[in-house]
């Protein structure tokens, strides 16, 4: 794995009614990784720590190898895009193009060439007051502003929420093409299983405000898999199956309906057994959230 684009070391954060943390995580440059998770897990409260918009109760954070919280990151901000959940309710009597002329004096790297080709390519009118604008059509004049100034690393939260399908296939083709350039890193936070198989390298899973896990994609989407197998005649215990998560027998006959998590062991433990496997599936990113999300009610 190449260097860290975010690296959380023992990070807390305390409000009366939610906890998140402790998280230790390191997110890999060069990579786009999504976070996942349900409403109200943390997605959001994390990257506003990350851009030292909240303050931690402890641990420390880097972005880019720089400490987040230093008094002078305006350097570090340079590097960074970030986009996010809601826009800013301050900014609705400004028209796109006068938010977009006091934005661009802080980044050295601004490109109107890009800014032009994103507007257009969003079919985008900044003239426009942005509290007029529909909420998709600020996203993507938000997102147009954020990435015209070439940043390393783009945290996005959320970044299709309110997109129409043609704008959402253009910002998925527009994050492709940012990827294809240098050593460049996105950190998203997404419900929309689609936009995270077409985009992510790697997956965060962040439920009640821990990370459950740091995973390869594929391997993740390849591990997870539903099996139907024959056990007549035998009683099986299921749970000696690696990787087992759930069985149960369909319409209690002699075909089971197991979950596991590590398919390639729970097949050649099949075999051992000597018991036939009928039929596999994946499982869908969701479904595996949900079985995630199932176990840390049972544990956390
Ligand atoms: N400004 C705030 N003050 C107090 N509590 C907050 C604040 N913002 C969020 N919370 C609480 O923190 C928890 C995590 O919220 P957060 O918005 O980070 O979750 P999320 O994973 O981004 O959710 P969603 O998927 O709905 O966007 C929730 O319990 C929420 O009520």
């Amino acid at each position: 794995m190449s260097d860290a684009a975010v690296r959380i070391t023992g990070m807390t954060q305390r409000r009366p009614n939610f906890e998140l943390g402790p998280i230790d995580l390191v997110i890999p440059s060069g990579y786009v990784t999504a976070i996942v998770g349900p409403n109200g897990s943390g997605k959001s409260s994390l990257f506003r720590l990350l851009l030292d918009l909240a303050k931690p109760n402890s641990g420390g954070m880097e972005l880019l190898g720089e400490p987040v919280g230093s008094s002078n990151d305006t350097k570090l901000k340079a590097r960074i895009g970030y986009m996010p959940e809601q826009p800013v309710d301050l900014e609705d009597g400004l028209r796109g193009n006068q938010k977009t002329d006091f934005v661009r004096q802080w980044y050295p790297k601004w490109d109107v060439h890009l800014y032009q080709e994103l507007l257009r390519r969003f079919e985008v009118d900044p003239a426009i007051k942005l509290g007029k604008m529909s909420k998709g059509m600020r996203r993507k004049f938000d997102l147009s502003l954020m990435m015209a100034h070439h940043p390393d690393l783009l945290l996005l939260d959320e970044p299709s929420s309110g997109l129409d399908p043609i704008a959402w296939k253009t910002m998925i083709d527009v994050l492709h093409r940012y990827m294809e350039q240098g050593n460049r890193t996105i950190v998203m936070a997404s419900h929309i299983v689609d936009e995270v198989r077409r985009l992510a390298d790697y997956i965060v899973f962040v439920v009640q405000g821990k990370v459950l896990g740091f995973y390869e994609k594929d391997t993740l989407l390849n591990s997870w898999q539903v099996m139907y197998i024959e056990a007549a005649g035998v009683g099986i215990n299921w749970k000696q199956m690696p990787g087992y998560r759930h069985a149960a027998s369909i319409s209690g006959g002699t075909t089971y309906k197991v979950v596991t998590e590590d398919a390639l062991q729970a097949e050649r433990w099949l075999a051992e057994q000597k018991l036939a496997l009928i039929s596999k599936q994946k499982l869908e990113l969701d479904e595996i959230l949900l079985h995630h999300i199932e176990h840390a009610r049972g544990v956390l």
